[in-house]
């Protein structure tokens, strides 16, 4: 697999190896041992998440503040715009975004590590979204940061529909009053 650092140095762009042949294709979507490396340190996931959205749909920014969780995402079915915000107050990149487009046919990969907010907007019809954490859903430590806070100036893709937020996601906290991580 190639991995590729982003503009936020923990933030991990991953494109496994595809085989691709007459009767499609075959790739490694996930090996502990190459992922490990990779990151390098060992990381451990524990849940693994589907979630399906129609287009327009935008899930985000969300984070644990406690039980904090890494997450492998990506995008099986369609496409999304999968963004990232560094909310570790000690990190020279503390505010800064990253986004990355995850389709069904670039089998992109995004290593969101602890200490981030995590969001996406889907851009096709429909979209599957898949990915695995390293802690455990705990509701009572989620917590959400506005996708349009000004503050972030987060550059999503128009999709020619208004984005779709879940009432949480519409009552998500401004930059100015959310919990951040050390
Ligand atoms: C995230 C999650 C939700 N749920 C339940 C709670 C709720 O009834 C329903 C839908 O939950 P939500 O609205 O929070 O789902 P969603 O908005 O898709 O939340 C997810 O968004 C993306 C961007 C992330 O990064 C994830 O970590 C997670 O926060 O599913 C679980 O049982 N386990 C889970 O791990």
């Amino acid at each position: 697999m190639k991995v590729t650092p982003t503009e936020i140095a923990d933030v991990l762009l991953i494109e496994p190896k595809v085989f691709g042949d007459a009767r499609g294709f075959f790739m490694e979507s996930f090996n502990a041992k190459a992922f490990d490396e990779a990151v390098g340190r060992s990381v451990n996931f524990v849940q693994d998440n589907h979630s399906r959205s129609a287009k327009g749909v935008l899930r985000g920014l969300h984070y644990q503040i406690q039980q904090a969780q890494g997450k492998l995402v990506r995008c099986v079915r369609g496409s999304v715009f999968d963004v990232v915000v560094d909310i570790r107050r000690s990190s020279a990149t503390f505010g800064r975004w990253v986004g990355v487009e995850l389709t069904e046919d670039n089998h992109r990969q995004l290593w969101v590590p602890e200490g981030m907010a995590h969001g996406f907007l889907v851009l096709s019809e429909s979209a599957d979204f898949l990915y695995k954490t390293t802690d455990y859903y705990a509701p009572a430590h989620e917590r959400a940061i506005r996708w349009n806070d000004p503050s972030l100036g987060i550059r999503w893709p128009d999709t020619g529909v208004a984005p779709q937020l879940s009432a949480k996601d519409q009552q998500a906290s401004t930059m100015d009053r959310a919990a951040f991580f050390a």
